[in-house]
Order: C-alpha cells, then structure tokens, then sequence
C-alpha cells in the first residue's frame, strides 16, 4: 500500500522548459518517453547508437511539442562516451533537470554460455556508463535540484532464469544507486534517484527475445514511459510498473521465496527455447 497509494498530483504544465537527457532514446521504452516529454514541451537530448531513427525521433518530437530536441549518437560500450553526452548538454543549455538513464547493450535470452567476456561488455554499457553519466552531470543536477532516473527490471530485483548476464547488471544499479541515494540524503544534496522496476514491457526487442518462451501478455510501453516520467519528476525512490505483478514479485521474493523461484521457472515454455 505504501508504495501505490496515490503519489502527489502530477500535472504535465510542471515539466515544461525542463531541460533532460534519455538514453535509449531510439526505439522503445525510450522513445516513447521522449514522445511524452515533448508533450510537456521540454528541452531534450536523445542519444543511442543508431543515428537515422534518432533523427526521426527527434523531428516526431519537434512536431509534438518540445520546447527544442537534438540528438548526439554513439555507444555506451565506449567508457568516453557517457562524458560526451553530458557535455554536449552543458554546452547546449548550461544545466540540466533530469538525466534519464535507460539504454541497454544487446543480450541473449538463454541459458549462461559460459561468456565472461559478454558479461564484462554489458557491465560497461548497462552499469558502468550510468555511473559514469551520473558522476558527470552531477555538479549539474546538484545546481537545478535535479532528478536521476534509473531503468531497471524485475530481473533486478529477483533472479530470472535466461538472463543471468542481464540480470547480473540490473541488479548492481540497484546496489549502487540505492548506497548513492542514502549519502546524497545524508549530504543534503538534494538530487532525488528514482529506480523504475519493470516487467515485461510490449517493445519490439523484448516481443522479439521471449514471446516465443513467456506466455504473459506484455504492458504497454507508451503507459510504462508515462509512469516512469511522472515518477521521476515526483521524485519517487521506486516506480513499480506494472505495480501489481511487480508488487507481488517484491514481496514474494522476501516472505516465500521458493514459492516465488518455482511460479517464475513455471511461466517459461522452455521447450520452446532452442540451446545455443
Ligand atoms: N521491454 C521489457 O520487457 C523490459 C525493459 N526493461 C528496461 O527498459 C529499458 C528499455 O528497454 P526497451 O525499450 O525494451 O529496449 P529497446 O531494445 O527497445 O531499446 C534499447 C535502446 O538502447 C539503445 N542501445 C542499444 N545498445 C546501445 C549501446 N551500445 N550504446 C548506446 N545505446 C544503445 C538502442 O538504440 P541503438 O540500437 O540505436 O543504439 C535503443 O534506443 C532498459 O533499461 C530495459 O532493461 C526492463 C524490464 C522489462
Ligand atoms: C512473477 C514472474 C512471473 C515474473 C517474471 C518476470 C520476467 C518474465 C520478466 C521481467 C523482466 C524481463 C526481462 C527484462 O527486464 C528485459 C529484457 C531485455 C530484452 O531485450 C529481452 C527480454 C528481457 C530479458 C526480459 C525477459 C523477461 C523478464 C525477465
């Protein structure tokens, strides 16, 4: 009850002007965020490594609304590209409200191959460079009272099998922001870290990974980025999206968990899954 009892009144006239940075911003969860903040009319930054669909992002976002949009492409598995992006915001607006980290590299959904190397890979792109971001847009964020927003999955929350690797970087986010948040508070520096915990989302990628193994029906993505934006601007310490599953996931996993282990290995149709 505590966490999905009616938040503060959100109202989208409270965004605009807002300068933020999204990761991801390509395709996706990402995207439709993007789509959302320029609704509010803000000043935004996309990045990802595709440059022809941020492109068209961006123009889409320009048509919605946004105060302005602009787009710098590269890859996250580059350890120099995350200060990259937050100079290219300094040097564009001179601060910035809210960094939206979202961006994942490519994984496999299957059984651990064994692949040391892929884990290390993903670490540098789905953990590394949001530390790596946040440690750069930090005196930023600290001048704005600005807000820190971190993607992140039930698979980093709870072991899932088929995502060892995935999960493995999910799951250090949570460590790492959770310890950050405590000291900004204990600092008094008021720049609020929002952790979104996400089930299955409809977006082309993840269709494409497991709907052939899991039988759930997937949340809307464009109502999972609506929650994730009001979260962070609420300043919220969780989102759970969708709360009920992910609610009872959360709270499974610490009074039964066995129970919990064996309803998740009993929602995969491994059968179905082809060993690489
Ligand atoms: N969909 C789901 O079911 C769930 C998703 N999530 C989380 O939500 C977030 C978004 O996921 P979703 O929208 O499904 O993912 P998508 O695959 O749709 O989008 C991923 C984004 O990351 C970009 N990207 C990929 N590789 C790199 C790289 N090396 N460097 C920089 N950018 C990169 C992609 O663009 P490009 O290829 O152009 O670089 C794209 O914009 C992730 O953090 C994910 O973990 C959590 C739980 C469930
Ligand atoms: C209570 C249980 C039934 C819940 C089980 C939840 C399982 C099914 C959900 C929760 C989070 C989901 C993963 C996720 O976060 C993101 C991705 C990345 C994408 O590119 C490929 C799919 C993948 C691995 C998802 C796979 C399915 C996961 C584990």
């Amino acid at each position: 009850f505590y966490f999905y009892s009616a938040p503060p009144s959100f109202k989208e006239e409270m965004l605009r002007g807002k300068r933020v940075i999204v990761t991801g911003a390509s395709s996706g969860i990402g995207e439709q965020m993007a789509y959302h903040l320029a609704r509010m009319e803000t000043h935004l930054l996309l990045t990802a490594r595709t440059e022809a669909k941020l492109q068209k992002v961006v123009e889409q976002c320009l048509e919605l609304g946004a105060a302005s949009a602009r787009y710098i492409s590269g890859s996250m598995e580059d350890p120099s590209f995350p200060e990259v992006v937050v100079r290219e915001a300094e040097n564009t607006w001179g601060g910035l409200d809210m960094l939206i980290l979202n961006h994942i590299g490519h994984s496999t959904f299957n059984y651990f191959d064994g692949n040391v190397g892929h884990i290390r890979k993903l670490l540098e792109t789905n953990f590394l460079s949001y530390v790596a971001m946040t440690t750069s847009a930090l005196p930023m964020l600290k001048e704005s009272e600005g807000s820190i927003v971190v993607v992140s999955s039930l698979a980093g929350k709870v072991g899932s099998p088929f995502a060892a690797s995935y999960s493995a970087t999910k799951f250090a986010l949570d460590g790492f922001f959770s310890s950050l948040r405590h000291e900004f508070i204990m600092d008094k520096v008021n720049v609020s870290i929002t952790l979104c915990i996400l089930g299955y989302i409809n977006t082309e990628s993840a269709v494409r990974a497991i709907s052939h193994v899991i039988r759930d029906k997937p949340a809307p993505k464009e109502e999972c980025a609506l929650e994730i934006v009001k979260a962070g601007f609420l300043r919220q310490r969780e989102l759970h999206y969708p709360p009920w599953v992910v609610g009872t996931a959360v709270l499974l996993r610490d009074i039964a968990p066995e129970f919990l282990d064996s309803s998740i290995r009993s929602s995969y149709r491994v059968e179905n899954l082809k060993r690489t």
